[in-house]
């Protein structure tokens, strides 16, 4: 998309949440080249986004507009070409190692659509992993894990494997494994992207409750805008930039709405 493309002149009218809220992460003039082949692909152009407390994000945009790649410059798993980055309104370098592991046992908690739970270790274990690399000892493992294990409703499946499991229940224990360490955030990649209409329910009913119970800041990448209807805000990127921003109202209105917004999108693609 050019500089001039209509959907820029929306940036100017990007809603803002209201309230006084807690910054938990910002990021200014996020830009990410990869450079590596004949024909850089500039994949972030100049991103800037203030994630509040407490508040669920969900980003949505056309296939290939930078979504995933927010996601891994925001989680610290790959560097941004420029750009910076405030965790609680400090200035931090956190791409660099070791401050990028130190970060994200500190501060970010990850799902995937593909779950990536161990197929070798438990229920029980998986949980643990994010606990045993912080070195916690085995009695605050044991006490945090069960916790965590009642929060999912996996506990009569504690000392399952991960292959006798559905995959509604695997990404349960998934959301449980990254929340357990108490992140900043959680960041989720199409998390209900493997998973029927009724599983995907049952996982954004769990998501939204612990959003609620532990005042949990997510940000949910996704292309289904009915997943997006959960969301406080929605972003929607093209072509590397955020270009609009819904606020959902939480009612029945908003998922016509938000797809009138990505039909726009998609339709400023072409
Ligand atoms: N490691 C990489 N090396 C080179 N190019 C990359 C790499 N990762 C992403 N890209 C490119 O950066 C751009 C943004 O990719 P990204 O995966 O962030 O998009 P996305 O919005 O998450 O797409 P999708 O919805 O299809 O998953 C794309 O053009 C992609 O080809």
């Amino acid at each position: 998309m050019s500089g001039q493309n209509p959907l820029k002149k929306m940036m100017n009218n990007i809603p803002v949440p209201q309230q006084k809220l807690k910054e938990v992460l910002r990021v200014e003039g996020l830009t990410k080249v990869f450079d590596k082949s004949s024909q850089p692909i500039q994949a972030l152009r100049q991103v800037d986004l203030t994630l509040y407390e407490g508040e669920m994000v969900a980003i949505m945009g056309t296939s290939g507009s930078g979504k995933s790649t927010l996601l891994h410059m925001l989680s610290a798993i790959d560097a941004p070409t420029s750009g910076k980055m405030f965790v609680f309104g400090e200035q931090r370098d956190v791409h660099l190692e070791p401050q990028a592991t130190i970060f994200r046992r500190n501060h970010i908690g990850f799902v995937f659509q593909s779950f990536e739970l161990l197929e070798d270790l438990n229920v029980m274990d998986n949980i643990a992993m994010p606990l045993i690399l912080k070195g916690l000892t085995n009695k605050e493992i044991e006490i945090l894990v069960k916790e965590a294990l009642d929060q999912v409703g996996m506990k009569k499946w504690r000392t399952h494997l991960p292959t006798e499991l559905s995959g509604g229940q695997q990404q349960r224990v998934a959301i449980a494994r990254a929340l357990i360490a108490k992140p900043s955030i959680l960041l989720a990649d199409e998390p209900t992207g493997a998973l029927d209409f009724n599983t995907t329910n049952d996982i954004l009913h769990l998501l939204v409750q612990l959003n609620k119970e532990l005042q949990q800041t997510m940000v949910i990448v996704t292309h289904d805008a009915y997943v997006a209807t959960f969301a406080d805000r929605v972003l929607f990127f093209h072509d590397g930039q955020i270009v609009d921003v819904y606020t959902n109202k939480k009612d029945e209105s908003d998922l016509e709405e938000i797809l009138e917004k990505f039909k726009y999108i998609a339709r400023g693609e072409q």
